[in-house]
């Protein structure tokens, strides 16, 4: 019999004991393999023996119904006696050889790997996959070793690539499942910041146990994660080269977004500064997506569930205001929403720092925002010390300023847009520099927090390419700004206002995007820089 194919998206590892009362494992079980579970572990660490192995036979009889292979965790006997498809094996469990000489060639065999010591051991067994973790800190498994983080997890995926194994280029190809304390609203960070850039090594998807075993509602769950997974299907590297394929694309494309915004009327869920509420609704609207404003804990699941995408402003933000903020980011991440994250005065007071670190450390920001003090900030660049709001700017090099917006994004596995006279762009592998904007912006309040309005709702129509949607926005944002700009008879800062929200209000309606020339082509107004 052939090795049966090995699907680790959704990988369950199971725990009785964690079960909602009056819940049985197998009809639990059954449930999350119908939400999307792809394989299942069966993980019963103080069963008696008899005990495991006739569970395991009455889960495989369901398992097998579906197609779906079950592992045995640690004991080989049980997986001989269930004769299901494979066992997960720790170091401390029954050592690799054996294992394979018990079972067999025909069986799957996991290993888990902590740390580079494993997983140069594990490299050398050649084992079928590997659970890489714990990522987060975990009850479900006392004793476990030091969390990895998201960088930590990296870090040790880029090193497993590395390793040849038996075949050469084993540590490229074994498929690795990250484990250990892994929920709805962080396995979308889970997986985009594991990614190494170019995509060279990815995690083929997540095993959880206390998420799904623990909820109430398996099936929806399992549902939810496997929206989530297919969502990071399309990675923030999705070669924005394939979207534009030549040159007059590059303004269509642009121009199919504005209108697919407008006919879809996506919502943007704001968490704004007192300042700029109103300006940032009347911008949404003009572009034709549905702003919400709401700062309160109990509906962010409920605006969650709309699928748009949510801007985060840390602007007029309290210390009280942290746990929401944080809160709010989650529930947009648990829901797959994309969240535009500006941390306005990041570097001018502790309490921002702090907001900012809370933040950029535990959610996913798609998009962060920000001009170069608060850039650099985020960065965890510490000279930086803010006046106000204002951007402190350290260097007038616009290729120091390409390299620090490129630096981050390659950090966080996410895009980061700098503002300024000239704005900076950057998904860590290709960065651009868009210089088509108007001075007079500069004297509007407002105007820089609402382009996150914008590149808000682009996002959240065109996740395809996160990068293309942010290239657009900007690009539709400074085309209105610019012939408001030119349009308007006394061109003072109110006058402009009203042209500007006009010019949007243009832009997105079909016939009349068709007569505009944003970008003719790429190097015109969007330049791409090589840093
Ligand atoms: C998919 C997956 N990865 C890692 C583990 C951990 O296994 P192990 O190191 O054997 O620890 P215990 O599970 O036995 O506590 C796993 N079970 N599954
Ligand atoms: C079984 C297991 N192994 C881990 C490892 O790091 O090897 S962490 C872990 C428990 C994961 O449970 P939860 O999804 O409830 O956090």
């Amino acid at each position: 019999m052939p090795k049966p194919s090995l699907d680790l998206t959704l990988y369950l590892v199971t725990n009785s004991e964690l079960l909602p009362a009056g819940r049985t494992l197998v009809q639990h079980v059954e449930e999350a393999i119908r939400g999307g579970v792809t394989i299942v572990q069966l993980r019963e660490k103080t069963m008696a023996t008899r005990a495991f192995i006739s569970l395991g036979r009455e889960l495989h009889n369901v398992t097998q119904k579906y197609g779906v292979p079950l592992l045995i965790n640690d004991r080989i006997d049980v997986a001989l006696a269930v004769g299901c498809e494979g066992v997960h094996i720790g170091w401390e469990d029954a050592e690799y050889a054996d294992a394979r000489r018990l079972l067999g060639n025909d069986k799957i065999i996991g290993v888990s790997v902590s740390n580079n010591d494993q997983a140069e051991e594990a490299a050398a067994t050649g084992c079928d996959y590997i659970g890489v973790g714990p990522v987060f800190a975990t009850s479900t498994k006392p004793n476990h070793n030091p969390a990895l983080g998201t960088p930590g997890l990296r870090n040790l995926l880029e090193f497993i690539s590395t390793l040849p194994g038996p075949t050469g280029n084993w540590g490229l190809k074994v498929p690795s499942v990250a484990i250990g304390g892994i929920n709805l609203d962080n396995v979308q960070r889970v997986m985009y910041q594991s990614e190494s850039l170019g995509r060279k090594k990815s995690l083929s998807g997540v095993a959880v146990v206390s998420a799904i075993i623990a909820s109430l509602t398996p099936e929806d769950v399992c549902k939810s994660f496997v929206k989530l997974l297919e969502y990071c299907e399309n990675p923030v590297f999705a070669p924005w080269q394939l979207q534009i394929a030549n040159a007059s694309d590059f303004n269509d494309l642009f121009k199919k977004i504005a209108t697919k915004v407008a006919t879809k009327k996506p919502i943007v869920h704001h968490v704004t500064n007192n300042v700029v509420k109103n300006f940032s609704a009347n911008v949404t609207l003009a572009v034709g997506a549905s702003p919400i404003m709401s700062e309160d804990l109990s509906e962010l699941p409920e605006l969650a569930a709309f699928n748009g995408a949510m801007v985060l402003n840390m602007g007029t933000s309290t210390k009280a205001q942290q746990g929401f903020l944080l809160a709010a980011a989650k529930a947009s991440n648990a829901a797959g929403n994309p969240v535009v994250f500006d941390p306005v005065g990041a570097g001018a007071t502790s309490l921002r720092r702090e907001s900012t670190a809370l933040i950029v450390g535990n959610a996913y920001c798609d998009i962060i925002k920000g001009n170069e003090s608060e850039i650099r900030t985020v960065l965890g660049d510490d000279v930086i010390q803010q006046r106000g709001v204002d951007s402190t700017s350290t260097t007038d090099d616009p290729l120091e300023k390409a390299r620090l917006v490129k630096q981050l994004a390659r950090r966080e596995r996410n895009i980061i847009v700098m503002t300024g006279k000239v704005d900076y762009v950057s998904d860590g592998e290709s960065t651009f520099e868009l210089s088509d904007g108007h001075e007079i912006q500069g004297g509007v309040t407002g105007t820089g927090c609402s382009l996150g309005s914008i590149i808000a709702a682009y996002v959240s129509i065109h996740r395809e390419c996160k990068l293309v949607a942010v290239l657009a926005a900007i690009s539709a944002y400074n085309a209105a700004a610019r012939e408001a700009a030119e349009g308007v008879k006394i061109l003072g800062p109110g006058a402009w206002m009203t042209a500007f929200l006009d010019r949007l209000y243009e832009l997105r309606t079909a016939d009349k995007v068709e007569e505009e020339t944003w970008v003719r082509k790429l190097g015109e107004r969007v330049k791409l820089v090589d840093v």
